[in-house]
C-alpha cells in the first residue's frame, strides 16, 4: 500500500494552532506540554537509561517546549542542565520557564556557557522552531556552529543532538540553512533525531532539511480537527501539499493511503484487452542519438502500457531494432507524419525529448501539443520549449515537464534565480515554491527532479518525494527511464499529477531495491518487483 502524509507550511501550522486555541478547547500551554512530552518520550525511548542532558532554550515557544523537556526528563531521573536566553516574550513559554526555574537553574545561552559545562549524553536543541524570521547571527550563530558545524568545531554533533521541531536555523519552508560565521564550517552535521509536531513542514523534506534532521519523527499533538477545518476553509484554490511514501513514522491520524496503486493491477483481465491499457508513443531521434528513447520505451512497457511504439525518423530505424521485441517500431520523419499517426486516437500518451534532438523535438511538439494528448516532455523537448515561447504557450494540463535543476533554470530563469538567492529573511523562497509558480505559469504539471523531487500541478496541488537514501540513482539515463514510466502511467489512464507522483516513487523504489552499482538499464527490470511489493 502506498502511503503519504500531508505537509503544512509554517504559516498553515500557525493558523491551525491559533484556530485550536481560539476554539477554547485547548490552550497554548497544553499544546506546549504535549510537544515537550513527545520529545522527552522519544529521548527516553532511545536512551532508556537516565543520563545527563543539556537543554538549549531559545526566546520563543520552541524554547518553551525545551523547558517542558527539561522538567519531564528531570522527573524521569536525568541530570539536567538548562541554558536559556534572557528574553521570553510569550506567556506560555514564560510559564514553562518559570515551572522549570522552580526545579533547577538556567545558565546563559552563550557559546561559553555551552562549552563550560560537563559533557552531556544528549543535547536538546530548542533554540528556534517555526518562528524564525531571518537567518540567525551573532552569539546564536556561534552556538549553532558548535552544534551543527562539521568542518568547524562542532563538538556535539550527530549522535547526541535531539532537535525540537527542527534543527535550529533551518528554514522549515525551504530547507535552507544559514551560513555559519566565517571559519566555523558549514551547517551540515545532522541531528540524531528531530521530533516535528503535527505534520512535516516542507523544510524537513527538501533542501538541506533531510540531511540536517537526522531521523525524523512526526508527533501528534492533537490538532487534527482544526487542521482539517482550517484547510477546508482556504478557498477554492487547492493548496494541499503531500509527501508521498515518506520514509519516516507518520502518526496514524496523519496517514493518507493513496488508492493510486489499486489500478496498477490489470484485472479483471477477462473484460479487458491491450488497448484498455493505452498506447504510448515514444518519439526518438535521428541516427547516433543513443539509447535514451529506448530506455524510455522499455520503461513504458514495463509499467504496463498496453502497447508502446518507438518512433525515430526512417534513416535511424535500424538502430532501434534491438530488443525488447514487444516494442513496436514505426518511422516518423516529421510533423506531417506525426499528424497522420495521431489520427489513431488509441495513441493516448506520448514521450518526447530523450535522445530526440532539439530541432526535431520543436517540430514534433508543434504538432503534438495542440492535440491535447497526455505528453511527457523531457531533455531535448525542454530545451526546445525554452527556446520557443509559442511552444510554451501551447502547453496544457495533460503535459508533464520533467526538468532537472539545469533544465528548469533554462525554462524559468527568474524562478531558478530566486531559489538560488541568499535570503535575508525566512521563510526563504524554495524549490517547491518555484515548481508551484512554474506549474501555474505554464499550465502543466512540473516535476523538478533531484534527491528532493517536487511535483506541482497548475491548480496549486503539490507533492514532495524525498529520496536522499539512493544517491546511486543519479546515473546517466535514469531520467529517460523516469520519463518512460510516467508516459506508461499516462497511457494507462492515470491523471497527470498522479502519474508523475507514482512514477517518481516507482522509479526511486526500483533504484532502492537494486542498490549501488545501478545503471539506468537496470531500473526497468526492477519494476515488476516494485509492482509486486505495492500490490
Ligand atoms: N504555538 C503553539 O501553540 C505551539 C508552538 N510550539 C513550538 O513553538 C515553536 C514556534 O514558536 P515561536 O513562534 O515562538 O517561534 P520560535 O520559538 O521558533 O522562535 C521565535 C523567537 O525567536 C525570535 N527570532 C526569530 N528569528 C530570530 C533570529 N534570526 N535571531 C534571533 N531571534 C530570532 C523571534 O523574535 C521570537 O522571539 C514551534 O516550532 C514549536 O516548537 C509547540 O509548543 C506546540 C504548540
Ligand atoms: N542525489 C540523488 N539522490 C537520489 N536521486 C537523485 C539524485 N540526484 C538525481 N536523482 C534522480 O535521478 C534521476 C536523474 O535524472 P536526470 O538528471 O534527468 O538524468 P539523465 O538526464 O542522465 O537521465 C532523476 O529521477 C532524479 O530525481
Ligand atoms: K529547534
Amino acid at each position: 500500500m502506498l502511503t503519504g502524509t500531508e505537509v503544512l507550511t509554517t504559516a498553515q501550522m500557525r493558523a491551525i494552532e491559533s484556530a485550536a486555541m481560539a476554539s477554547g478547547q485547548v490552550t497554548g500551554l497544553e499544546l506546549m506540554e504535549r510537544a515537550g512530552r513527545a520529545v522527552a518520550g522519544h529521548i527516553r525511548l532511545r536512551w532508556p537509561k537516565a543520563g545527563c542532558v543539556t537543554v538549549l532554550c531559545g526566546p520563543g515557544n520552541n524554547g518553551g517546549d525545551g523547558y517542558v523537556v527539561a522538567r519531564l526528563l528531570h522527573r524521569a531521573g536525568w541530570r539536567v542542565r538548562v541554558l536559556g536566553t534572557e528574553n521570553m516574550p510569550g506567556p506560555d513559554a514564560a510559564e514553562m520557564k518559570q515551572r522549570w526555574a522552580e526545579i533547577g537553574g538556567i545558565g546563559p545561552l552563550t557559546e561559553r556557557g555551552l562549552q563550560g559545562g560537563p559533557e552531556s549524553d544528549v543535547y536538546v536543541d530548542a533554540i528556534f522552531g517555526t518562528g524564525l524570521t531571518r537567518p540567525p547571527e551573532g552569539e546564536i550563530a556561534s552556538i549553532l556552529a558548535r552544534i551543527f558545524g562539521r568542518g568547524g568545531d562542532g563538538a556535539y554533533h550527530c549522535s547526541r543532538v535531539v532537535a525540537v521541531d527542527c534543527p535550529s536555523g533551518l528554514c522549515m519552508d525551504s530547507g535552507k540553512a544559514p551560513a555559519l560565521p566565517p571559519g566555523r564550517g558549514t551547517f551540515d552535521s545532522p541531528a540524531r533525531l528531530t521530533v516535528a509536531f503535527d505534520s512535516p513542514k516542507p523544510g524537513h523534506l527538501i533542501g538541506l532539511g533531510p540531511m540536517l534532521c537526522g531521523e525524523l519523527i512526526v508527533a501528534d499533538i492533537g490538532l487534527i480537527q482544526w487542521r482539517e477545518r482550517n484547510l477546508a476553509s482556504r478557498g477554492r484554490r487547492p493548496v494541499r501539499l503531500e509527501a508521498i511514501w515518506p520514509r519516516f513514522d507518520i502518526p496514524d491520524a496523519r496517514r493518507i493511503e493513496f488508492s493510486l496503486t489499486d489500478r496498477l493491477g490489470k484485472h479483471p483481465f477477462a473484460s479487458q484487452h491491450k488497448y484498455s491499457h493505452g498506447h504510448a508513443l515514444v518519439l526518438a531521434g535521428g541516427p547516433a542519438k543513443g539509447g535514451a528513447a529506448r530506455l524510455s520505451a522499455r520503461a513504458a512497457l514495463r509499467i504496463g502500457a498496453g502497447l508502446v511504439t518507438l518512433a525515430p525518423p526512417q534513416d535511424a530505424l535500424p538502430e532501434y531494432s534491438s530488443p525488447p521485441d514487444a516494442l513496436m517500431r514505426r518511422a516518423l520523419d516529421d510533423g506531417d507524419a506525426l499528424r497522420g499517426a495521431l489520427d489513431d486516437t488509441r495513441i493516448n500518451a506520448a514521450c518526447i525529448g530523450p535522445g530526440c534532438g532539439i530541432d526535431r523535438a520543436a517540430a514534433l511538439l508543434a504538432v503534438l501539443l495542440p492535440t491535447g494528448r497526455g505528453t511527457v516532455l523531457d531533455a531535448d523537448a525542454l530545451t526546445a520549449l525554452s527556446q520557443d515561447p509559442g511552444l510554451m504557450a501551447a502547453l496544457h494540463g495533460r503535459c508533464i515537464l520533467t526538468p532537472h535543476g539545469g533544465e528548469f533554470a533554462r525554462l524559468f530563469p527568474d524562478l531558478a534565480e530566486k531559489v538560488e538567492a541568499t535570503p535575508s529573511q525566512w521563510p526563504a523562497y524554495s524549490k517547491l515554491d518555484a515548481a508551484r509558480e512554474a506549474a501555474a505559469r505554464c499550465g502543466a504539471v512540473v516535476l523538478l527532479k533531484g534527491p528532493d523531487t517536487v511535483i506541482a500541478a497548475p491548480d496549486g496541488r503539490a507533492r514532495i518525494h524525498s529520496a536522499f537514501d539512493i544517491p546511486w540513482l543519479a546515473t546517466a539515463g535514469a531520467g529517460d527511464v523516469l520519463a518512460g514510466i510516467i508516459t506508461g502511467l499516462l497511457a494507462r489512464g492515470f491523471q497527470p499529477l498522479d502519474a508523475a507522483s507514482l512514477g517518481t516513487l516507482i522509479h526511486a523504489q526500483a533504484a532502492r531495491l537494486f542498490g549501488p552499482g545501478l545503471i539506468a538499464d537496470d531500473l526497468s527490470e526492477m519494476i515488476p518487483q516494485v509492482l509486486r511489493d505495492l500490490a
